[in-house]
C-alpha cells in the first residue's frame, strides 16, 4: 500500500480557511471579514508608499544575495527592538537584551516556544488569554509546551473580564509562562486600560511568572507606536525580564514578506550573549538564516527619517480608517432599527471586532449574505469599507433581530 495511506484529511485552518471559502463564493456582494489583513476603502490590499520608496532605495543599491547571519539582518534587529522598547530604554543601552530576526510573528512565537521548551527551568505551562489568537495553541503545543488559559473576555459585556483575569492569574503556579497581547487583542479587540495593566504587572511580579508579550499590531491599534507599546515598556520598567515577539505584517503591510523579531530581555549583557548563542544554535537547524528582502524594507523605513515619518502617517491612517468603519457600522445598525447595544463595536480596538454573534448567526451571515468571518464571531474591520458597511449592517441586523 502507499506510504501515506494512514494520513487523515485535516480540517481547514479556522482563520485562513475562511479566505479559501470566500474565494469559492461567486456572490458579487461577498465580503471577506476573516483574515486580519488590511484593505483600503476600495477593498484592495494596501502597499504602503513608504514600502515602495524603501524598495526603490534598496534596488538602487544593487545589494548582493549573500546569507544573512543566523540572527538575521543586524540593523533590522536593532531597529525592531528600539521600536518596541524605545531607543533610550536602559535595556538597550546596557546591552542586556537580544533580538533576532524571525519569520514574521508566527516564526517569532515558534522560536520563542522552542527556546522555552529547551531552556525554561519553570513549569512548561503557557497560559493564554481566553480566547486568544487561534494559532497560539498549535504553535506552543508543537513547540512542546503545555497550554493553559486565564479568563480574559467577558461575553456579557463584550469587554475585559478584569476581575476574572486577576483571579485566574493569582492562581497560576510560580514561574509558569503567561502570554499577553501587547495591544489590539486578537480576537476580541479588548485591551486592559493602563491602570489595569499596572495591577496585572504587579500581580504577575508577585506570582513570579515569565511574561511572553505578543506585539503584532504596534501602531495599528491606536495609530501611535509609543502608546501601543506602553504595556511592554511598563512591564520592563517594573522589573519584568520579558520575552517579546513582534510582527511587521500588519503595521507595515509586509504580510507575505514575513518580517518579525524575537527579543529576550536578560539580567545583564553577559547573559544576553549566552542567550544569543543558544538562539543561534536553535535557529540554525530549522531554517539556518532568515530571508533578507522584508527585513531590508523594514530596516530602511525605520532607519530613514523621512520614510519613518511617512510610515507613522500611513499607519495612523490605517488605524483611523478602521475606527471610522466601526462608527459607520454602528450607525448603520441603528439605521436598520437594531435594538441591540453595539457600543462594544466602537469601544474595541485594532483590526478586529468581536461581535458577540453566535455560531449559528455567523453561519447564516455566510450562507444567506456571503459575509465571511471566523466561527467565533470575530470580524476583521479591515474588510469593511464605506462601500459595503451598509450591506454588512443590513446582514447583521437580519441575523440578530
Ligand atoms: C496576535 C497575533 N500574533 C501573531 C500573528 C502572526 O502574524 P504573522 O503574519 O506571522 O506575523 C497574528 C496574525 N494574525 C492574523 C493573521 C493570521 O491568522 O495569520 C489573524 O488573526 O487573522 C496575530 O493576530
Amino acid at each position: 500500500s502507499s506510504w501515506w495511506a494512514g494520513v487523515q484529511m485535516g480540517p481547514p485552518d479556522p482563520i485562513l480557511g475562511v479566505t479559501e471559502a470566500f474565494r469559492r463564493d461567486t456572490n458579487p456582494k461577498k465580503m471577506n471579514l476573516g483574515v486580519g489583513a488590511y484593505r483600503d476603502d476600495q477593498g484592495k490590499p494596501f502597499v504602503l508608499s513608504c514600502v515602495r520608496k524603501a524598495e526603490a532605495l534598496i534596488a538602487a543599491k544593487q545589494l548582493d544575495k549573500e546569507y544573512l547571519p543566523i540572527g538575521g539582518l543586524g540593523e533590522f534587529a536593532k531597529a525592531c527592538a528600539q521600536l518596541a522598547l524605545g531607543a533610550d530604554n536602559e535595556v538597550l543601552k546596557s546591552g542586556r537584551s537580544i533580538t533576532v530576526q524571525t519569520i514574521s510573528g508566527t516564526g517569532s512565537l515558534r522560536i520563542g516556544g522552542n527556546y522555552l521548551a529547551r531552556f525554561h527551568t519553570g513549569p512548561h505551562d503557557v497560559y493564554l488569554p481566553k480566547p486568544s489568537w487561534g494559532n497560539h495553541t498549535p504553535i506552543f503545543r508543537d513547540a512542546g509546551m503545555q497550554l493553559k488559559a486565564y479568563r480574559y473576555y467577558d461575553p456579557s459585556t463584550c469587554g475585559f473580564d478584569f476581575k476574572g483575569a486577576l483571579d485566574d492569574i493569582s492562581k497560576i503556579p510560580e514561574k509558569s509562562i503567561i502570554v499577553l497581547h501587547a495591544c489590539a487583542h486578537n480576537p476580541t479587540g479588548v485591551d486592559p486600560k493602563p491602570e489595569q495593566w499596572k495591577e496585572i504587572a504587579d500581580l504577575v511580579k508577585k506570582r513570579n511568572l515569565l511574561v511572553f508579550f505578543d506585539m503584532a499590531y504596534q501602531g495599528f491599534a491606536s495609530g501611535d507606536i509609543d502608546r501601543d507599546a506602553w504595556a511592554v515598556r511598563h512591564f520592563i520598567e517594573t522589573g519584568h525580564n520579558i520575552v517579546l515577539s513582534q510582527s511587521f505584517a500588519k503595521n507595515m503591510g509586509l504580510y507575505g514578506e514575513r518580517v518579525g523579531g524575537f527579543t529576550v530581555v536578560c539580567s545583564d549583557a553577559e547573559e544576553a550573549k549566552r542567550v544569543e548563542s543558544q538562539l543561534k544554535i536553535l535557529i540554525r537547524p530549522i531554517y539556518s538564516n532568515p530571508p533578507m528582502n522584508g527585513a531590508r524594507i523594514a530596516s530602511t523605513i525605520l532607519n530613514t527619517p523621512e520614510l519613518r515619518t511617512l510610515w507613522l502617517e500611513e499607519v495612523h491612517g490605517m488605524a483611523n480608517r478602521i475606527i471610522k468603519m466601526r462608527e459607520q457600522l454602528v450607525a448603520g445598525l441603528k439605521k436598520q432599527g437594531s435594538s441591540h447595544n453595539w457600543q462594544h463595536v466602537i469601544d474595541q480596538i485594532g483590526m478586529f471586532c468581536f461581535t458577540g454573534l453566535k455560531p449559528e448567526q455567523v453561519e447564516r451571515l455566510t450562507k444567506d449574505f456571503s459575509v465571511y468571518m471566523t466561527k467565533d464571531g470575530r470580524i476583521s474591520m479591515a474588510g469593511v469599507s464605506s462601500g459595503n458597511v451598509g450591506y454588512l449592517a443590513e446582514a447583521i441586523h437580519a441575523v440578530t433581530k
